[in-house]
């Protein structure tokens, strides 16, 4: 199976407004709920193109019970979150009709305890010989050590096991020094851990400090990889338009799906830019348009060189 770590769950509620404006009262036209935070995205992705998958992380109160009842409806997806006394979080993205923008809104999450997170790294530690791969995702909640990532990339790396980074901010920075297999930064990110703004030096920049691969998702110019094989940028066939909420979390998943099928780059590439463009096609965070995705991966153009051997 593949395993998706998401330490800050999330219930995620999508509103549609007709005009979003500030200090106005709104009249919310549509409202939908979905079990969130970006490793859920990641394994409803992974499990709709057919992967056994399984969830760990926190979940806790009135809000985590929801988001265990909508996950159980999620066929292929194993829930192994381990229980906490805080309340899982809830999200909001407003999505203005009129202009398709999305504006998100996230809480910080419940505290962890010391006791929690020594739980959490037990259960983690007995899941990871069964995994394929895993896919460490999001912020971290109040009480999780900053260094927490750094530190499930060794216990991985112990196992044998490949892993997927996708944060920000200083857990990116001490994620990346502790070697994982792939980062997927997106521009602002990238930017924020190299102070490079030049997409092209910063994703080199980033494997020197200790990843060995480095996807930039750079919206709608697709993806920029810098790999020890080569390097290659994605583009989609069209810049599509919709809710961008979960694109990334559907690159994360396409990259794992191509890389546990010993794809080569250039395909792991077009699997992920073609579901993250199905993906804004959708309205919420964790899933994708089928027939647009199979459309999409017809017509993503993937060029690069090959590393020199
Ligand atoms: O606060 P984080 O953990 O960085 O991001 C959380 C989040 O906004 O990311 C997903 C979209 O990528 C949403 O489903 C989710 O709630």
């Amino acid at each position: 199976m593949i395993l998706t770590v998401t330490l800050n769950t999330a219930l995620d509620i999508t509103y549609r407004v007709r005009s979003l404006r500030p200090h106005a009262s709104h009249r919310v036209s549509e409202v939908t709920e979905r079990p969130g935070g970006k490793g859920v995205n990641v394994a409803r992705v992974l499990a709709a193109l057919g992967h056994e998958v399984t969830v760990t992380g926190f979940t806790g109160g009135a809000t985590g019970r929801v988001v265990q009842e909508r996950l159980a409806a999620v066929p292929g997806v194993v829930d192994a979150l381990v229980p906490l006394s805080g309340t899982t979080r809830r999200t909001i993205a407003v999505v203005d009709e009129r202009t398709g923008d999305t504006t998100q809104l996230n809480e910080p999450g419940p505290t962890v305890t010391p006791a929690e997170w020594s739980a959490f790294q037990e259960a983690y530690e007995d899941l990871l010989p069964s995994a394929s791969a895993v896919a460490l995702c999001g912020s971290l909640p109040p009480g999780v050590p900053v260094g927490a990532y750094a530190g499930l990339i060794r216990t991985a790396r112990s196992f044998s096991v490949p892993v997927l980074l996708d944060t920000s901010g200083e857990p990116l920075r001490r994620g990346v020094a502790a070697r994982p297999d792939i980062i997927k930064p997106n521009a602002d990110e990238l930017a924020e851990l190299t102070g490079s703004h030049d997409p092209l030096r910063a994703t080199q920049d980033a494997r020197r400090r200790g990843a060995s691969a480095v996807v930039a998702s750079l919206g709608p110019a697709g993806l920029l990889a810098a790999t020890r094989e080569g390097r290659w940028q994605a583009t989609p066939p069209a810049s599509v338009r919709g809710n961008p909420t979960g694109a990334g979390d559907a690159v994360v998943a396409g990259l794992l799906s191509a890389s546990v099928e010993h794809l080569p780059w250039p395909d792991r590439l077009a699997r992920a830019i073609a579901l993250s463009a199905a993906t804004v096609l959708t309205p919420v965070a964790g899933e994708f348009d089928r027939e647009a995705y199979e459309e999409l991966l017809e017509r993503v153009t993937v060029s690069g060189e090959v590393s020199a051997a």
